[in-house]
Formats: structure tokens, sequence, C-alpha cells
């Protein structure tokens, strides 16, 4: 058997970072080797074992990236978007492949990711869950059976501390929708409806976000013509279906080229 993945972890106190120590101390074929926090944290200097109340681990958490990614094989990345920026820089430069969950990124914070793929392996998703990415090809698949009869309507529920609107995943079901179209999602996008906004125009793909409460993800992509409705629907309740996604992938990428990817490739689901 390879040796256990050593897996750098960044906001490591935040909900997904402290999911994932969970997840890779479950697991024998990934080791947490590093915990990366924020400048200024309280947990920097302190072993990542005691500050998550339990016995220590021999890992002290740091704001050194670079100190962090010495020696390790991957880094999983469930941060904000101009942290994720300066990791994908630190990764490609150490030659460590790069999973990144971080959503609400913009077109040009995408874009400044293509240089680091060039260098190494970077595997992003809006959502790591197999149940959502499975939903992502059925989306395409009856948006692609279905004219624009079907209004699209895309629902998304998350947690009262969530930042960022429509959720990674609500757009990665609309590309998904649009795609089965033929059509280019910057094109017939329809996000934050309010006021006097007109009747619905023909063959836009409609976004709505609900925020309260614990609410893990919820997802729907409604297909509503007259008379008639579908609605494809992805509900988490559980915080670690993304972890064992996101560990998944740093794994599939030992011995992968560079290059940039995505979980339907880690999943095997791409039908490209
Ligand atoms: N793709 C997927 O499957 C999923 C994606 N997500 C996405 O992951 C991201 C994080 O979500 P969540 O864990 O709920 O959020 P949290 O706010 O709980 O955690 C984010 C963590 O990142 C830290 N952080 C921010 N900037 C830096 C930095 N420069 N250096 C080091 N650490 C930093 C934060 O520190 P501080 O608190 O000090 O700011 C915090 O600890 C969001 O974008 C979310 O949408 C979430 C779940 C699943
Ligand atoms: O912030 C979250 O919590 C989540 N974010 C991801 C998203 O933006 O879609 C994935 C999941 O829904 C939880």
């Amino acid at each position: 058997m390879d040796q256990p993945l050593k897996t750098v972890i960044t906001g490591v106190s935040g909900r997904m970072g402290r999911m994932l120590v969970a997840t890779i101390a479950d697991s024998d074929r990934t080791v947490v080797s590093a915990a990366v926090e924020r400048a200024g944290h309280d947990w920097i200097g302190r072993d990542l074992g005691e500050v998550l109340g339990g016995a220590p681990t021999g890992v002290t958490v740091t704001d050194d990236i670079a100190l962090a990614l010495q020696g390790a094989d991957a880094v999983i990345d469930f941060t904000a978007p101009a942290a994720t920026i300066a990791f994908a820089r630190a990764a490609a430069e150490a030659g460590v492949a790069h999973v990144i969950g971080t959503t609400g990124m913009t077109t040009d914070d995408i874009a400044q990711l293509s240089g680091p793929a060039e260098r190494t392996v970077l595997v992003r998703a809006g959502n790591m869950s197999l149940g959502v990415n499975l939903l992502v090809q059925l989306t395409r698949r009856v948006a692609a059976a279905l004219d624009e009869d079907y209004d699209i309507e895309i629902i998304e529920s998350h947690h009262n501390q969530k930042v960022d609107a429509p959720s990674g995943t609500a757009l990665m079901l609309g590309e998904a929708a649009a795609a089965g179209r033929g059509v280019a999602l910057e094109d017939v996008s329809d996000r934050g409806r309010d006021g006097i906004t007109g009747a619905r125009t023909r063959g836009d793909i409609g976004f709505a976000a609900i925020r309260g409460g614990d609410i893990v993800g919820e997802h729907d992509v409604m297909f509503a013509a007259t008379g008639e409705r579908i609605t494809l629907r992805h509900v988490a309740s559980d915080r670690s279906v993304f972890a064992r996604g996101a560990v998944k992938a740093a794994l599939w990428s030992r011995g992968k080229p560079p290059g940039a990817y995505d979980m339907l490739d880690v999943l095997g689901l791409s039908e490209d």
C-alpha cells in the first residue's frame, strides 16, 4: 500500500476545516501533515489536537503556507477566494496538488487559477459530494431533453453564516442546465429578482437563495411548464459528504499530470 497521503488543511478552524480533520482521522490512507490558519488567529503556534479539544497530534497550526507545504502531497482548501488564490500560487510553487472547495469566486478569481494549474494538479468543485455531482449530470440531461416551454429555476438553501450567493453548487447546476440547452449561462442567468421585474424571459435560468439556521445545503432544480413540474433535488444533512469527496480528490491526485480538474473527473462521471 502507498504511504498515507500527507495532507495540508487550510482554514482548519472553519466548519469544513474541522470536518476534514475528523474525516482524515478516520482514514488510514491520509494523514494531516500541516494545518493552516490566517495570521493573527489564536490557534497559531498551538497543537492541532489540543485546540480541537483532544490529545496532542504533533501538528502545530501555522500561518506560513510555504512551510506547511514542505514535503506535503496535497492541500485541501475550503477558505475564501483571496486566500485560495494565494494558496494556489504557493501549491504550484511547491508542486503540491491543490483541492479547492472554496466558493464565491469571480470569473477573474478563477482565471487566476489557470497559471497554477499548468504546474500542479488542481481539483476545484463548488460541491464535492457524489450526490450533487450525479445531480449535475442529471440536470444536463433533463435540460437537453426539454425545450424552453420548461422554465428552469434553481433554488438553494444554506445556513445563516454562508457569505456567498448563489451557492457554488447552484452555479454548477446552472452551468449544467445551460450546457444541456446549448447556451452560455451568462447569457440567460436571472439572479436576485426584486420589485417590478416584468414577466419571466423565456429561456432564462433563474436563481433563488434561502439562508437560515443550520441548513447544511439543499438544492432544487425545477423545470416548470404549463400543467406540470419536474424537480431534481439534493439534500446534504452532514458536511462529511463534502469532506469525504475532498479527501477522495486528494488521493486521486497522486501521480496525475498537472491540470485543472473537477469532481466529475475524480468520480469518473465526466461525459466529455
Ligand atoms: N465545495 C464544497 O463541497 C463545499 C464548499 N464550501 C465552501 O468552503 C468555504 C468555507 O466554508 P466553511 O468551512 O463553511 O466556512 P468557515 O468560515 O467556517 O471557514 C473558513 C475558514 O477559512 C479561514 N480563512 C479565511 N481566510 C484565510 C486565510 N487567508 N488563511 C487561512 N485561513 C483563512 C477562516 O478563518 P477566519 O474565520 O479567521 O476568517 C475560517 O477558519 C466557503 O467558500 C464554502 O462555500 C463549504 C462546504 C462544501
Ligand atoms: O457554504 C456552505 O456551507 C456550502 N457551500 C457550497 C456551495 O456554495 O454550494 C457547498 C455546500 O452546499 C455547502
